[in-house]
């Protein structure tokens, strides 16, 4: 186990208020979400779990990508963790003291986490222009912790309105926080590795009721 300090107090700036409202996403950098402490427990264990291969994604965008999975949020049905006890490990960081008391500072209320997984990405990797939402209508918020060391392209666009497109470049121990209604791609990885955690926040903790139609 590692030690982790339980009355910690996320800072968020100004300047990240003002980001997430005008493009649905803000960025914190390394250390301030999760410590470079937790960061390595996270990724010691991550590298351990199974992974399949993706080319297509929940609103039928080509993708191309490993996927690694420890909370699963199918149509119809509840989260459920699987490749337990590793994810649950992992989880239990996510979603301890310190991190709900900064989600519900940034989104006003407390969420429940729903599906979680890590997505690896090599050189020509991608994951096209999506909307998290058409994987369930609940999502609020998705929380990506970057976890690869170094890493070439694999920007993270989104698309707020029609006209306006800003890009973020993530490093290693980056957290983006992004709103689940916004379109957002993830550019070509040019080189090494792009590994990412993901998952995703939401107000709703029953069946996800996303229909299904593909
Ligand atoms: O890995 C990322 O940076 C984000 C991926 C993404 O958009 C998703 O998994 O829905
Ligand atoms: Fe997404």
């Amino acid at each position: 186990m590692i030690n982790i300090e339980t009355n910690r107090s996320i800072h968020i700036d100004d300047k990240q208020i003002s980001t997430f409202i005008e493009t649905g996403t803000a960025m914190f950098p390394m250390g301030v979400v999760f410590t470079k402490e937790e960061l390595q427990y996270i990724n010691d264990i991550q590298i351990k779990l199974p992974q399949e291969q993706v080319i297509i994604g929940d609103a039928g965008e080509p993708n191309l990508l490993y996927v690694s999975r420890l909370m699963v949020d199918l149509p119809g049905e509840k989260p459920t963790l699987v490749n337990r006890p590793l994810s649950e490990s992992i989880i239990n960081i996510l979603n301890d003291k310190i991190r709900q008391k900064f989600f519900k500072k940034l989104l006003g209320k407390e969420k429940y986490l729903r599906r979680c997984q890590i997505n690896r990405m090599t050189k020509n990797s991608f994951i096209g222009r999506h909307i998290d939402r058409d994987s369930n209508p609940d999502y609020d918020v998705a929380v990506v912790i970057h976890l690869g060391k170094q890493f070439d392209g694999g920007e993270f666009v989104v698309y707020p309105d029609n006209n306006k497109s800003y890009t973020f470049r993530p490093n290693y121990g980056t957290v983006l926080i992004s709103q689940c209604k916004i379109p957002h791609e993830v550019l070509t990885v040019n080189s090494d590795e792009r590994v990412s955690l993901v998952f995703f926040l939401s107000d709703y903790l029953e069946e996800n009721r996303r229909i299904k139609n593909h």
